[in-house]
């Protein structure tokens, strides 16, 4: 497996991450349970800091909190200096209660309700990414209502097809996000934003998808993007600021992933800016650029204590862990791959290909198919790793589960910063009607 951030196997044959011994923390946690590492996640804050200051210093560097919220999470974010991208009213008030300076929150999303709008006014964040027209005209009057001039950026599909998973493809005119460049639709938008009095159009988004290694992709999406900006001054005399290119950039889960440089990304983002926008003889913007996976992803583990064992002869050996698809569904949804290692024998050599499945009552809770891993036994803690983004974040409650709590490690150090679901927690919610009590 590859060892990432601060993983290190210790004298003991047992991984450490943090300077903290894996088979400990299962001890004094259990398991199932996320643990990040506080180091590699400000580490890859700084990588896109350092590159984007060396390359294009114009700029802004935004952590999209889908891949993973948490208030801790918000405040090492703001400690590195980024900003925050929320879709939800849920996200804004974790960033709010966490105290995360509103003026450096971006609000996406391609439903947002009234009231979720309402909500980021009242807490006067950044800017708000329009979505569509809908949305276009509802903000316009609730910031009419509050006698406000609200500053916005416009979610627009480039028409650039991202070579990742059909489901985390989003740049493309067929996208449920966003308007159109190709077909128009984005300069209708725009058309009929300057003329809403209540607010004020400093800019563009895209997003053109998820865990993307080809880096060409982002430079054809600022190629359109900037002849758009164009086309928008000359018909409608605005010069927008802004480009918010989204995130998307992919991580190394497994060796036969690529490795992003983060450098040569922001190399080739700033090459293309600056080339295009001196073609087009129009000022460089300010760019935002909004990461998820690529911050948190590899600061992220999730361990698991084996239990059943079951050898199908000549066919395939099950290893059943305590979690499974409920606290990572991204194998079941988007054929995701994975590597593990056992944490308490992290220095023994691949004896046997297994198949690691869940506890779930699905067929396809399938955390990892066909790996090479030391011999299993129950009671071994198996540590899956790279499941920092969109593991906790999609995690689900399926066959009444309870969610796995994190810890952040750094230093030799444990911190509970969310801690696991208990039975009580997953009735805690519900009312059993008078009429259906038992006595
Ligand atoms: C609008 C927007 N920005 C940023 C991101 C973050 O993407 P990633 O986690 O791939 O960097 C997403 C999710 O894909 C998104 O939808
Ligand atoms: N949740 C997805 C990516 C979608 C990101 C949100 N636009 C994943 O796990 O890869």
């Amino acid at each position: 497996m590859i060892l990432h951030g601060t993983m290190e196997i210790n004298e003991k044959a047992n991984l450490e991450i943090g300077g903290c011994e894996v088979t400990k923390i299962a001890e004094e946690y259990g398991t199932p349970l996320y643990i990040l590492d506080e180091k590699e996640i400000r580490d890859n804050c700084r990588a896109y800091r350092q590159a984007f200051e060396e390359w294009y210093p114009k700029s802004e560097t935004i952590y999209a909190s889908k891949a993973f919220m948490s208030m801790t999470m918000c405040r090492i974010i703001e400690e590195e200096g980024l900003g925050l991208d929320v879709v939800s009213g849920g996200e804004l008030h974790t960033a709010l209660e966490a105290n995360f300076p509103v003026n450096k929150i971006y609000f996406h999303g391609n439903n947002k309700t009234p009231e979720e709008l309402e909500m980021a006014l009242e807490a006067g964040i950044g800017r708000i990414v329009v979505d569509n027209n809908y949305e276009l005209d509802l903000l316009n009057s609730i910031a009419g209502e509050r006698d406000e001039v609200v500053d916005i950026l416009i979610r627009v599909t480039p028409g650039v097809e991202a070579h990742t998973h059909s489901y985390i493809q989003t740049g493309q005119t067929d996208s449920k996000f966003g308007v159109g460049i190709q077909n128009g639709l984005a300069l209708e938008t725009i058309k009929r934003a300057v003329n809403l009095d209540n607010l004020s159009v400093k800019g563009i988004h895209c997003h053109i998808g998820s865990q993307i290694f080809n880096l060409e992709s982002f430079g054809l999406a600022v190629d359109v993007m900037l002849d758009f900006v164009e086309t928008v001054k000359d018909e409608v005399d605005l010069v927008m600021e802004e480009l918010n290119l989204g995130g998307g950039i992919g991580i190394k889960y497994t060796e036969e992933d690529l490795t992003v440089d983060i450098e040569e990304y922001a190399k080739i983002v700033s090459n293309a800016i600056e080339e295009k926008c001196e073609e087009l003889g129009i000022p460089l913007p300010k760019v935002i650029n909004e990461p998820g996976r690529s911050i948190i992803g590899t600061a992220g583990s999730t361990i698991y204590t084996v239990g059943s064992i079951k050898a199908i002869p000549d066919i395939r050996k099950y290893v059943a862990v305590d979690g499974g698809m409920p606290d990572n569904i991204r194998p079941a949804l988007y054929e995701a791959e994975y590597e593990a290692i056992i944490a308490n024998k992290a220095d023994q050599s691949p004896d046997e290909v297994v198949s690691i499945t869940g506890k779930c009552c699905e067929s396809g809770d399938m955390l990892i198919w066909d790996i090479e891993l030391p011999k299993l036994e129950s009671g071994d803690i198996l540590l899956v790793s790279c499941t920092g983004a969109y593991g906790y974040s999609m995690a689900n409650n399926y066959n009444s589960l309870p969610k796995p709590g994190v810890v952040l490690v750094n230093d030799g150090q444990v911190e509970e910063v969310i801690r696991s679901e208990t039975y009580e927690d997953l009735v805690a919610k519900e009312e059993i009607p008078k009429r259906l009590k038992s006595n």
